[in-house]
Parts: C-alpha cells; sequence; structure tokens
C-alpha cells in the first residue's frame, strides 16, 4: 500500500542510479506524475523512496506527524575514508546529537541578534561585490555576467561568519573552488553505496578522487581551525578576526551523551562545509533568478528602485514589503532546491490511503508546490503583487504551520536553519543592487529563463545584464 509507481526492477533499477542523483529526481517525477498523481513510489535498488508533491499530504507528514518524518537515512558507511568524518546536521539522525548541533547553530551563529552583529561583514561585501560589478561594467561596453561574482561575495561572507576571519581574496576563491568541485563530485559517489566493494575495485579513480578531495579539505580548513583555537586559549585575537564565528561555537560544544567530549577536528571540517555549502549557492542561485527577473520585467524594477531608493540599510528591510513580495516571488517561482533532503521515516504510518513503510524515504517536490495553479494564479508568471495585501500570498507562512503554499526551505523540524539568514541577505542585496544600478537585459536581447540542475537549479544561461549607475 505505498503510493503508486513503476515496477521495481531490482538490477536495472539500481543500474539507472549509479549515474544519477536527486537532482535527477525531478525529470523522473516530472514523468510519473502524469502516469500515477502526485505522490509516487520509486524505487532505488531495494529502498521506496517516496516523492509527495501533494501540498495537503506533505503538511500531514511535516507537520502533523512532524517527529515520524523528521528522520535522516543512515550516511552511507561505504563513504567512510579515514580521517574524516560524516557528521553534519543534515545527515545526523533525528535524535539528541542532531538536536544538539542544530541548536548550536541556531543558537551560536543565527540567532537575530548575532545575525544583526554580523552587519558590517554584509557591508562590507555589499562594498566589494559593487565594485567589481562596477569594474567589470567599465571594461565591457557596461556588460556584466553576475553568476560568479554573486557566488563569491556569498563565499566571503559565510567564510566570513564560519572561521571568523576576514580572508585574502585568493584564500576564499580557494575554498569556494574546491567546495564547488567537491559538490559538483558528489552525484557521482552512488556507486559506492550501491555496490560498496565492487565499486571501489571497477572505479578506483573515482575512489581516489573522493580521498583527495578530503584531503584537500583537511589541508584548507585545518590551519584556519588551528589558528582560532589558538586565538582563543591565548585571548589574543588576529589582525583580521572578528568576536565570533560557528567555528568558535563548534570548538566549545561539548557532547553531553558522550561523558561531555569535544567535537574532534574531522567534526568540525565537515560541520563546517556544511555551513559554507548550505548556505552559500542556495542564496547566490535565488539572488541571481530574482535579479533575472527583475531585469526582464522593467516595471517590477522601477517600482522597486522607488521603495528602497539610493542605499539601503538593514535596519531598513521591515519598511520595505515591495522588496518583501519581489523576493518571496523570486523563491517561489525559482526555487533553488527541487527537492528537500532526503527524509527518513522512524515508524509505519498509515496517511492518505496509503502505508510508509519503515525503511521507506520520502521527499517533496517543492517546484511542482510552489507552481501548482489551484493555490498560485498563471504560476509561471513572475508578479511579487500576488504576496502583498489582497493577493494570494498575502502573509503567506513559509514555514507551513497552518498549511502548505510553497516551501523553498523544507517545512517542519527539518526546516533549514538557515531561512531567516538567506531571506536577510537576499533582501539586503537585491534592494541595494537595485539601489545602486540600473539593469537591462545586455545587447537588448531577451532574459532566458531556462534551467539546468547543478547541486542547486541554476540558469541554464547566466544573466547577462547591462548595468548603469542610479546616482549619475
Ligand atoms: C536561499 C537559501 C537557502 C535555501 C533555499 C535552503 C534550502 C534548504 C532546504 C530545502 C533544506 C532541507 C529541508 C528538509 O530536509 O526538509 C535545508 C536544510 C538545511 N540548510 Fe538550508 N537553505 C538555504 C540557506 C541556508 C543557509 C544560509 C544555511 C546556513 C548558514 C543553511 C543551512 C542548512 C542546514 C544546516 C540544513 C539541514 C537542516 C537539518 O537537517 O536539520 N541553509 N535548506
Amino acid at each position: 500500500s505505498l503510493p503508486p509507481g513503476p515496477p521495481a526492477v531490482p538490477i536495472l533499477g539500481n543500474l539507472m542510479w549509479l549515474t544519477r542523483s536527486v537532482a535527477d529526481l525531478e525529470f523522473v517525477f516530472r514523468d510519473l506524475c502524469s502516469k500515477y498523481g502526485p505522490v509516487v513510489t520509486i524505487h532505488l535498488g531495494s529502498i521506496p523512496l517516496v516523492i509527495v508533491g501533494d501540498r495537503d499530504l506533505a503538511h500531514e507528514m511535516l507537520v502533523q506527524h512532524g517527529a515520524v518524518f523528521a528522520d535522516r537515512p543512515s550516511p552511507n558507511p561505504s563513504l567512510r575514508t579515514p580521517g574524516s568524518s560524516q557528521c553534519t546536521i543534515n545527515s545526523t539522525g533525528y535524535g539528541p546529537l542532531w538536536r544538539l548541533l542544530r541548536r548550536n547553530l541556531v543558537t551560536g551563529m543565527l540567532n537575530p541578534s548575532r545575525v544583526r552583529q554580523c552587519a558590517d561583514a554584509r557591508d562590507w561585501v555589499l562594498r566589494d561585490l559593487i565594485n567589481k560589478l562596477r569594474l567589470t561594467a567599465a571594461s565591457g561596453d557596461g556588460v556584466v555576467v553576475v553568476k560568479e561574482t554573486f557566488q563569491f561575495a556569498m563565499f566571503c561572507l559565510l567564510v566570513f561568519l564560519c572561521f571568523g576571519e576576514k580572508l585574502e581574496e585568493a584564500a576564499v576563491r580557494e575554498i569556494e573552488a574546491a567546495e564547488r568541485e567537491f559538490l559538483r563530485f558528489v552525484r557521482k559517489l552512488n556507486i559506492f553505496a550501491i555496490a560498496p566493494k565492487l565499486g571501489r575495485y571497477l572505479f578506483r579513480g573515482r575512489w581516489n578522487r573522493l580521498l583527495q578531495f578530503r584531503q584537500r579539505r583537511k589541508e584548507i580548513f585545518l590551519p584556519l581551525i588551528r589558528s582560532r583555537r589558538q586565538q582563543k586559549e591565548s585571548k589574543v585575537p588576529g589582525e583580521n578576526s572578528f568576536r565570533f564565528s560557528y567555528l568558535d561555537s563548534l570548538l566549545d560544544l561539548e557532547i553531553p551523551d558522550e561523558h561531555g567530549r569535544k567535537l574532534n577536528d574531522e567534526e568540525i571540517i565537515a560541520l563546517c562545509a556544511e555551513f559554507l555549502d548550505g548556505g552559500t549557492d542556495t542564496t547566490s542561485t535565488a539572488l541571481e533568478w530574482i535579479m533575472a527577473n527583475v531585469v526582464k520585467h522593467p516595471t517590477v524594477q522601477e517600482k522597486l528602485a522607488e521603495e528602497v531608493g539610493a542605499e539601503t540599510k538593514e535596519e531598513d528591510l521591515q519598511k520595505k514589503p515591495y522588496l518583501k513580495a519581489v523576493v518571496l516571488e523570486g523563491l517561489r517561482r525559482h526555487p533553488p532546491a527541487q527537492f528537500v533532503v532526503t527524509h527518513a521515516v522512524t515508524e509505519e504510518i498509515s496517511l492518505g490511503g496509503y502505508t510508509i513503510s519503515k525503511d521507506a524515504r520520502v521527499n517533496f517536490a517543492v517546484t511542482r508546490m510552489s507552481l501548482d495553479g489551484e493555490k498560485w494564479p498563471d504560476p509561471l508568471e513572475f508578479r511579487p503583487e500576488r504576496f502583498l495585501p489582497g493577493g494570494e500570498g498575502e502573509e503567506v507562512d513559509l514555514t507551513g504551520s497552518k498549511e502548505i503554499r510553497m516551501m523553498p526551505f523544507g517545512v517542519g523540524r527539518r526546516i533549514c536553519p538557515g531561512m531567516g539568514l538567506a531571506l536577510l541577505h537576499l533582501e539586503y542585496f537585491v534592494a541595494n543592487l537595485v539601489g545602486e544600478f540600473r539593469w537591462e537585459a545586455a545587447d537588448g536581447g531577451e532574459v532566458d529563463l531556462s534551467e539546468k540542475t547543478e547541486f542547486t537549479v541554476v540558469m541554464r544561461n547566466p544573466l547577462r545584464a547591462r548595468i548603469s549607475s542610479r546616482r549619475e
């Protein structure tokens, strides 16, 4: 009584997933939906994966029966390599360790007062971003391709929040390149889950690359961790250091269930990498999609420019309803993650006429929900007015506690803990980019909104825009 889906084909089913990852689910899911409806089961080898594209069922699962669906599949033991840890918030099972790590991130770094204290860092990154755009435009006939500049800005900011250190550009770029390359490589690791021993034998090159990636991450992160530990012990801050960082909270953290032991370096590396990977490309992708729509829709841009004025300070963001609406519409129309991180269930449960077995995995079709024409008339149109008073999205609640309308950050116990920070970053950057420059499609051309899936769903043809200062 699992939801319907194509029959499980043991060997072929396995082989199909050798080359695929969750990123490919969207294409598989779209096809299956037309045949089986909005809730389908596919088989990853012997494991059933239920994909839920129905908002009401998602609400029942993630909110009303949140505890049953809050677990994660155990990290793949065949990917364990000597000297590296798989300890991350997103992969830790629903239990005391997950609660401890998540609470530490939320209270140690993401609580509103801490976030406010990092305003200088945001200002510094914004100035640098604006200068880079201005220089590129001056040397390229006014035209900028924003993707890498946005990605780098988000990396600078998150590296700073993570390590509490204002690093040289080259050092940030090294971390960025290593993490991005790793994320691109991750989808090739399915083979080791399906056939651990044979996989390592047949795909020795791939396995060695995984070892190299982990070694490289260690070589980059360990000196930063050691230097911060030393500063804390000696109480002498470094020249470019900030008062606190995510790393500080990890260095102080003790695990009560393990006799108060501290995290080891490998665990700290894994958690720092998660912070960077979770908060950078997700936000820069959303920023690029929003700006693409701002370029495509001059009336939206002018209305926004009028609301935000020349420069927007963080404390003024609250007073900008149209800005908020533009950001929400961007997240609805182009959620950076088409699916959430796969959930595991803690006990067998019957819901919506189906029985979800304890061994099942569950994922949620985020994009399908945001583009549901029943809740969002003309769902493909970019119309921020939906989120203003009288619109169908007025007072939408992204946490989905009463009902799910859109869930770009997930919903329930595993909801993205970085949601508040991400919304702040998006509002702050969009406001100031529009306040600073007038944006037009490059070469008088159209803005192409077609997509492709990388770690997030990105623009197939990165945004090329002509910018000119609004101050002249
Ligand atoms: C626009 C930006 C972002 C988007 C769209 C996004 C989206 C998501 C989604 C869909 C999930 C999975 C929820 C689930 O499994 O049900 C998630 C989890 C997570 N995100 Fe984000 N995220 C963003 C920014 C951030 C930021 C800025 C951080 C931290 C600095 C962050 C850290 C995390 C972590 C640690 C998890 C795992 C939570 C858990 O398993 O308990 N994310 N995010």
